[in-house]
């Protein structure tokens, strides 16, 4: 088995609780993990050796909100909403439409590209949900499709109500024969906690089907306006409630007594004119937060986890390392791979091999030089695909 010495690091962010931040340090990578992590001059012999010249290294981005299996554009949408128009969940249709005109190959055309882009920027680990099928055909294919292209698949066939639908008949179709039928390829059940899509009882519902199918849970709430959906993930144990702009102090209380991680979604917010979620009062709280692009085609089409660091760190009041630690860490804990065999978001003997070097000698660039393509380059389970 072939071995990398990753030598020269000037500054190396592990996120590990041993060593958080190393200087001049070095990595062995062997068979797809971490061997070997310490000062460069300590470093063992390896097959293989590159040197990084003083850049920095960090664990490859978990981005854990994305919907990449679409088809369609929505940027007269974006324009007409940039001149002044609310974002409404209504959109969703049109992409809804498109999805469903789209062959599977299309389909994962556009998932592998966005992947892709996705990687090249520096993400490693990637989540994907359904949710622009709304039928069974479409949202069976969309789960397929996705856990192709994806590390960890979402079951979002509640997003909204198809126009042609009953209510009360396609929420039996989600939660009976939509759920039996993605199961195969599904890791998570979700469901569109808001007004114009489904309310708190009809996301509970879903939730617990979900859950009885032995899937792990996550929401979307409280983007749009107050609502229930925090109280919900957390009285139903989710691992992350995401996009969270509007919360209450009990709803930043109640997250920071719990275990749910709230996933925020900065590139969404500015493509919606949505006030930011409460970062800093999430934090100060003593919740978990993570970053994610949420990467769709209605209200945020990027990939970019730098983008979202960046603008955690310069509009949020987060800091650099806690910016940083939500895209990783933090995300990883979000979908339930903090810790064990297949954790991710972190660099430890032992553990993946999913790591990328900046082109600059500190993390603290990704928001001092805000977009700029500071990725070098990007291993994947020790395997260099990027840079
Ligand atoms: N909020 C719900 N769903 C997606 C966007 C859906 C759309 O407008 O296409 C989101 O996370 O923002
Ligand atoms: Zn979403």
């Amino acid at each position: 088995m072939t071995s990398e010495l990753i030598t020269g690091i000037g500054e190396l962010t592990t996120q590990d609780d041993d060593h958080a931040r190393l200087t001049d340090a070095a990595v062995v990578l062997e068979a797809g993990r971490i061997a070997w992590i310490g000062p460069a001059s300590r470093a063992p012999a390896a097959d293989r050796r590159t040197d990084v010249a003083g850049r920095a290294v960090l664990p490859g981005w978990v981005d854990t909100h994305t919907h990449v299996v679409f088809a369609g554009d929505r940027s007269a949408e974006f324009e007409a909403r940039m001149a002044g128009q609310r974002y409404a969940a209504g959109g969703i249709h049109a992409t809804v439409r498109a999805t469903r005109a789209a062959t599977d190959a299309e389909l994962t055309a556009t998932a592998s590209t966005l992947r892709r882009e996705a990687q090249a920027q520096g993400t490693t680990f990637l989540e994907a949900k359904t949710g622009y099928g709304l039928d069974l055909e479409t949202e069976t294919r969309s789960a397929r499709v996705a856990a192709e292209v994806a590390d960890v698949v979402t079951f979002l066939g509640a997003h909204v109500v198809p126009p042609d639908a009953d209510r009360r008949d396609y929420l039996d179709l989600v939660t009976g024969p939509m759920l039996t039928a993605v199961r195969p390829y599904v890791d998570f059940v979700d469901a569109f906690c808001e007004r114009g899509a489904f309310d708190v009882d009809e996301s509970r519902e879903v939730l617990l089907a979900g859950r009885a199918a032995g899937l792990g849970l996550r929401l979307h709430g409280n983007q749009l306006g107050f609502g229930g959906a925090v109280a919900l993930a957390v009285e139903l144990g989710c691992a992350s409630v995401d996009h969270c702009n509007y919360l209450t102090p009990a709803d930043v209380e109640a997250l920071a007594s719990s275990s749910t991680v709230a996933t925020l979604l900065p590139a969404c917010d500015l493509s919606t004119r949505e006030p930011f979620a409460p970062a800093r009062a999430l934090l100060d709280a003593g919740a978990s937060i993570a970053l994610a692009t949420n990467c769709n085609p209605g209200t945020s089409y990027t990939t970019s986890m730098p983008f979202c660091v960046a603008t955690a760190v310069l509009q949020m009041g987060l800091t650099v390392a806690e910016a940083v630690w939500a895209a990783t860490r933090g995300a990883a804990r979000a979908v339930g791979r903090e810790h064990g065999p297949d954790a991710v978001g972190s660099l430890r003997v032992g553990g993946r091999a999913d790591l990328q070097v900046l082109a600059a000698p500190s993390v603290a660039h990704l928001a001092y030089r805000p977009g700029v393509a500071l990725t070098a380059a990007v291993w994947r389970q020790g395997i260099r695909v990027s840079g």
